[in-house]
């Protein structure tokens, strides 16, 4: 195939309109991306070659090459890795890989200025493209494993490039950048100065598992015999290549923690937590995780990948750690690196292996037990914690029961407390009076609708605290009615609500059940496709009525969800509790009476009555139109 110019994506260009012209000040940091790339390259071609033998690849002398050149102004950095295909090369570097998100597209229209690219940048980071923060133009030659001819690559960083055959291109993947003028007062340092990339690598990159090799100039001094000092060049290893997993935490340093986190995950940010476990017994492994700051652009995307990588004995096996941690805790990074796995371990085994289960089981206690000591103990870091990982993390509350108390535990709530923070359980109960022995919640959509529903009138009326669960998942672990401490939680939008507090109650309830005994039977029969029992309620003060559950039924959202995920439940009948104080009850109580026996003109006034108990708890009515109907009529009929 001849000579192409490309464009790059809409997306991609302006990505890079933005890098070309950023005042990122972290311009070193391309280093840092390309090294990462080619590691990951080297970890992926050694990786194919156990797994197929029949790959004619030379492994025996993996390794990153820098090659600077002063005169002519390059940097290059080669690999001899797994390499790219010409398909490889367009999709993967004409595109915005990770950037499918709305959030990335949103962050892009909105960067519309140079000043908000270093947010961006730093935000999100730019991989590949971080090389055009440093160069004018980029050249990569690559060739895949198994290919005969390989493809070159290049680009100005405008908004085209050009891909051409090139038949002679080595195996593995060649980056050349031709340099910007080196510009100290804007951070742009002269990356084709050896001892400033020795520099670099140290930092950045110094626990990459792959040799990353220089060629120097070193001087030979003179010999006893007298002869001249001599220039030779010389190969040297940039960096120390220690596995920082192996190491034990006072050994190394928050810098370089940041930095193994900082290529693992792709991530630009500084990691919140770092673990380090070191496990010794029947079976050997240690493990390196972070729990980020920011949240990754794809956290709820279901395909995506788990954040561990797993090595057997230093050797990189799979960075799709899913079998590592489960779903809920997908937003930790790190590695995993196992003694005594086998190095050919497939995905199959893996998901069956019992040394990877007991892995799992051990790392998930970690990792919660991480998330509780941030509680316990730095409070600010929780909070941010909370804000970007929280509504993942709850979702083992329905996917994790053997570890559901620890999870409930390291979670907060937001409740009608007046508080803009959300309350552990713990402090939930300590606030309790001593004669409330249950924790009272309500779901709901979001929090706003929870607040304005009826069924709270009552209990805010006492002063009762009351957890508002806005999170699809709390639909979930709340219906299997579980608890915390020996107390139950007790849906507020369920069962008969037990806010009385005067003995004199009682008697005063009997008295009134009578007097609407009769109101009531003909409500529930007028009402029967939805309503299984009309009572006297105590829960509310200014709402005329409202609708609950059966203490064990599904709320109405939780139907909701089970629909939309295409399931099959009954239409769950609720009971219509009546407020004996609200003037249309009684109102009606006495309509009812004086009808005699045309009472057929007062079923719209149920029907209404019993469509604004949906509304109030922000529910949605079977039939809208009907219920527009209806009310129109009645407004006619109270006009004329
Ligand atoms: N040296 C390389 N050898 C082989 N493939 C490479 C190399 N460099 C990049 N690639 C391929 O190009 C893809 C895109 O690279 P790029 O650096 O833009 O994104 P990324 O590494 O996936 O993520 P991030 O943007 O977070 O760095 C990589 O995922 C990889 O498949």
């Amino acid at each position: 195939m001849s000579s192409q110019v490309h464009e790059f994506h809409a997306e991609a260009r302006q990505l890079l309109d933005l890098v070309v012209h950023s005042i990122y000040s972290n311009k070193d940091s391309f280093l840092r991306e390309l090294i990462s790339n080619s590691s990951d390259a080297l970890d992926k071609l050694r990786l194919a070659s156990l797994r197929d033998s029949d790959l004619d690849s030379d492994v025996s002398d993996l390794h990153v090459r820098l090659t600077p050149d002063a005169q002519a102004r390059t940097l290059t950095v080669a690999d001899n890795g797994i390499g790219m295909s010409r398909e490889d090369v367009v999709d993967l570097i004409g595109t915005v890989a990770k950037s499918g998100t709305a959030k990335m597209r949103q962050a892009l229209a909105e960067a519309g200025d140079a000043g908000a690219s270093e947010e961006l940048i730093g935000q999100f980071g730019i991989g590949f493209y971080s090389a055009f923060m440093v160069a004018e133009r980029v050249t990569m030659v690559t060739r895949k494993a198994g290919e005969s001819v390989g493809t070159r690559w290049e680009s100005t960083g405008d908004g085209t490039y050009t891909v051409d055959e090139a038949p002679d291109a080595a195996p593995g993947t060649a980056i050349t950048l031709s340099l910007k003028p080196a510009d100290a007062d804007n951070a742009l340092h002269d990356y084709a100065d050896p001892q400033v990339l020795r520099g670099l690598v140290k930092k950045y990159s110094d626990f990459i598992a792959w040799p990353i090799r220089m060629s120097e100039t070193v001087e030979v001094p003179a010999d006893e015999d007298g002869g001249e000092p001599t220039v030779e060049q010389v190969d040297a290893t940039l960096n120390s290549q220690k596995a920082l997993w192996a190491k034990s935490k006072d050994e190394v340093s928050a810098e370089e923690y940041a930095e193994f986190y900082r290529h693992l995950s792709h991530n630009w940010d500084e990691p919140l937590e770092t673990i380090s476990l070191h496990a010794e017994g029947t079976f050997e492994y240690q493990a390196l995780m972070f729990l980020p700051s920011q949240p990754p652009l794809d956290m709820f995307a279901r395909e995506r990948s788990g954040g561990l990588h797993l090595y057997v004995r230093r050797v990189f096996i799979t960075d799709d750690g899913a079998e590592l941690l489960p779903e809920y805790l997908r937003f930790v990074q790190g590695v995993v690196d196992a003694n005594d796995l086998s190095l050919n371990v497939s995905r199959e085994l893996l998901q069956q292996d019992r040394q990877i289960r007991a892995i799992r089981r051990r790392l998930v206690k970690k990792v919660i037990g991480t998330v509780q000591e941030l509680q316990d103990r730095r409070p600010d870091d929780y909070a941010s914690f909370w804000t970007n990982f929280g509504q993942v993390f709850k979702e083992g509350l329905v996917n994790d029961p053997d570890n559901f108390q620890a999870i409930l535990k390291a979670s907060v709530f937001e409740s009608t407390r007046e508080s803009d923070q959300p309350t552990t359980l713990a402090d939930y109960v300590e606030r309790c009076p001593a004669e409330q022995k249950v924790i009272y919640y309500m779901t709901g959509e979001t929090r706003q609708q929870i607040e304005r529903s009826p069924h709270l009138e009552g209990f805010r009326a006492k002063g009762i605290e009351v957890l508002l669960l806005s999170d699809p998942v709390d639909e979930v672990w709340t219906s299997s009615m579980p608890e915390y401490d020996g107390r139950q939680f007790v849906s507020v939008a369920k069962g008969e609500a037990a806010l009385d507090d005067d003995a004199d109650a009682e008697t005063d309830g009997a008295d009134r059940d009578a007097e609407f005994a009769d109101l009531m039977a003909w409500l529930t029969e007028v009402l029967e496709a939805d309503v299984s029992q009309t009572r006297l309620t105590k829960r509310l003060t200014d709402s005329a009525a409202c609708l609950v559950g059966d203490t064990f039924s599904m709320s109405p959202q939780l139907e909701k969800l089970y629909r939309a995920s295409g399931q099959q439940v009954p239409h769950m009948k609720r009971v219509l509790e009546l407020n004996p104080d609200h003037p249309l009850v009684t109102g009606l109580a006495k309509a009812y009476a004086d009808a005699g026996d045309e009472r057929s003109a007062l079923t719209s006034t149920a029907q209404l009555l019993y469509a604004m108990a949906v509304l109030a708890e922000g529910g949605e009515l079977a039939d809208p139109a009907e219920f527009a109907k209806l009310l129109s009529d009645t407004l006619v009929a109270g006009l004329r």
